[in-house]
């Protein structure tokens, strides 16, 4: 579709969007003419002048300028911002009619096509609506619009472990320890909902809020949110039509991210259990302290027989002052036998726990808007308290849920967590609020700058299936830009990516077949010394 190259194509566009009613377009495009002066050639600067008086956002206003009118709508949320990219899904920033800001995993319609991905995150969404603990993102619905497929999750603004590791390079051992304590609190959480995740690493670990600018860089005060259980997987589900789905899946994943596999995991994704997550969590430890995942081999191959076979390097040969102990816990999360290492997250937390820092700020959770409630509790009769409980503060238990072991070796139930107020970040400015002509306030004009995006800001018009709408500009326009292109339309580089793909499942079978053979030749070389030192073999059953 062509850019618009002129503020009243703009406009047009604009007003068929629906985002903002017609005649306040023209209001907004009269007014802005005669503040300044601008010519009907002067689109950025239309654009910025919309945008900083926050009719449209930035990502909304760089998808019209683009030429596009529709993708803004799914189901009865408005489309605010992209906020992620992963391999299948897009995560956008979303309000929904009542208000509520929240964050919405989409599945176009052409990735929905494909069985094996429509499985997985219908999954995801299934696995998530059943989890509700402070230390796992919340997510309200699975809905669908057409044929585009959604989940409604809370909305977290805050950054993954990733990024911060991005930029810190490491952490300080106390806030280290904090961070992946209170991911193995969720972590247990999922477990006690017999769920394990699978595809545990910083990526996948997100802590809110995010250091603003001025203060300090820390996540002391942070609380960290488990991601993407879109891999993750119901325990005792074998026989569940979509477990072919997993095995190639999980291999893809082993080709991503073997930095945080445990060996059994990466032999054959279906062992994996609890203790395999542990395990990720354990080195998940190991990088955020040290600033480097315990294995740095680029090739994936010899990562995964040094996570079977070799123990990883001292934490106090790379980093001094780290307490004695740690080494330890960190051990016994990083067995490479799964019966040698903590059992369950809780275990694994409780041996932590020495290691916090003395005072621990309380979870943040998000705040609902009453009618969202509503809404959700009509909609899909999720039950939600209607007076939030205030978020716990204080002392190291408070954290998360607190993880009490009982007697008998298992763990007491988690109870529900607190819906409590973090001060209004999840709800929409008025400003914020496209206008829509279901029940959508006007947008208010208000003076606040907001940056405006990269031109090379990633935009996605596949989220809705509308009929063509009717061109409403004639002139000339430059080519489609490769971004904007409808992801409907494979091209040449998407072939490539296809085979990219197949090829990569054929080269993790490989690897799997090589790994089980090496792990083969080392257990009977084990049982060759063994019975060399004169032990008798166990009789084959032959
Ligand atoms: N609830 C949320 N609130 C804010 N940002 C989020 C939320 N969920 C995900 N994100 C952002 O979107 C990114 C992608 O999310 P996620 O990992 O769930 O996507 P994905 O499509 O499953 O990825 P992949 O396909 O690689 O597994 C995250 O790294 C994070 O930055």
């Amino acid at each position: 579709m062509p850019h618009a190259t002129t503020v009243t194509e703009f406009c047009g566009l604009v007003a068929r969007s629906k985002l903002v009613p017609e005649a306040e377009v023209n209001a907004v495009h009269h007014k802005w003419r005669q503040e300044t002066k601008g010519t009907d050639e002067d689109v950025d600067a239309f654009r910025k002048y919309v945008v900083t008086r926050r009719f449209l956002t930035d990502y909304q206003a760089a998808v019209i300028q683009r030429g596009h009118a529709d993708g803004f709508y799914v189901g009865d949320y408005t489309i605010l911002g992209r906020i992620g990219k992963g391999q299948s899904a897009g995560v956008y920033k979303a309000v929904h009619k009542s208000g509520q800001v929240v964050a919405l995993k989409v599945l176009p319609a052409s990735r929905a096509k494909d069985p094996n991905l429509l499985a997985r995150f219908q999954r995801e969404g299934r696995l998530l609506t059943q989890l509700d603990h402070p230390n796992v993102v919340r997510a309200f619905h699975v809905g669908q619009a057409g044929s585009v497929h959604y989940i409604v999750m809370e909305h977290l603004d805050g950054e993954t472990l990733d990024e911060v590791l991005g930029r810190r390079k490491k952490l300080p051992a106390a806030e280290a320890v904090r961070v992946v304590w209170q991911a193995l609190s969720g972590l247990q959480h999922l477990f006690d909902r017999r769920t394990i995740h699978r595809d545990l690493k910083p990526a996948n670990l997100m802590v809110i809020p995010a250091a603003g600018p001025g203060q300090a860089d820390t996540t002391l005060e942070a609380t960290v949110k488990i991601l993407d259980i879109g891999i993750g997987r119901e325990l005792f589900d074998e026989d569940s039509p979509d477990t072919k789905d997993l095995q190639i899946t999980s291999e893809g994943a082993i080709l991503g991210t073997p930095d945080y596999l445990a060996p059994e995991q990466a032999r054959d994704a279906r062992s994996a259990d609890v203790r395999s997550d542990v395990y990720s969590m354990g080195c998940v430890l190991f990088h955020l302290i040290t600033g480097r995942p315990p294995f740095t081999d680029k090739n994936v191959m010899t990562q995964m027989v040094k996570h079977a076979t070799e123990k990883p390097p001292a934490l106090a040969s790379l980093v001094p002052g780290v307490p004695p102990g740690l080494q330890g816990v960190l051990d016994k999360m990083t067995a490479k036998k799964a019966d040698e290492r903590y059992q369950v997250p809780a275990e694994a937390a409780a041996a932590l726990r020495q290691y916090l820092p003395d005072h621990l700020a309380g979870p943040a959770v998000t705040d609902l808007l009453p009618a969202f409630k509503d809404w959700l509790q009509s909609e899909s009769g999720m039950d939600i308290p209607a007076e939030p409980r205030k978020p716990a503060t204080g002392p190291a238990p408070a954290l998360a849920t607190p993880i009490v072991p009982s007697g008998s070796g298992t763990y007491a139930p988690v109870p529900a967590r607190p819906t409590a107020a973090r001060p209004a970040a999840a709800q929409a400015s008025p400003a914020q609020v496209p206008s829509r002509p279901v029940a959508q306030p006007s947008p208010r004009p208000v003076a606040q700058a907001m940056p405006l995006p990269a031109e090379e800001e990633e935009i996605s018009v596949e989220l809705v299936t509308l009929p063509p709408p009717a061109p409403v500009v004639q002139a000339m326009m430059p080519p489609m830009e490769e971004e904007e292109r409808p992801l409907s339309d494979l091209n040449r580089r998407d072939f490539i990516m296809l085979g990219a793909g197949g090829g990569g499942i054929l080269v993790a079978i490989g690897i799997g077949f090589g790994l089980a053979k090496l792990m083969k030749r080392a257990t009977s070389s084990d049982e060759a010394s063994d019975t060399a030192a004169g032990e008798k073999p166990e009789p084959s059953g032959k």
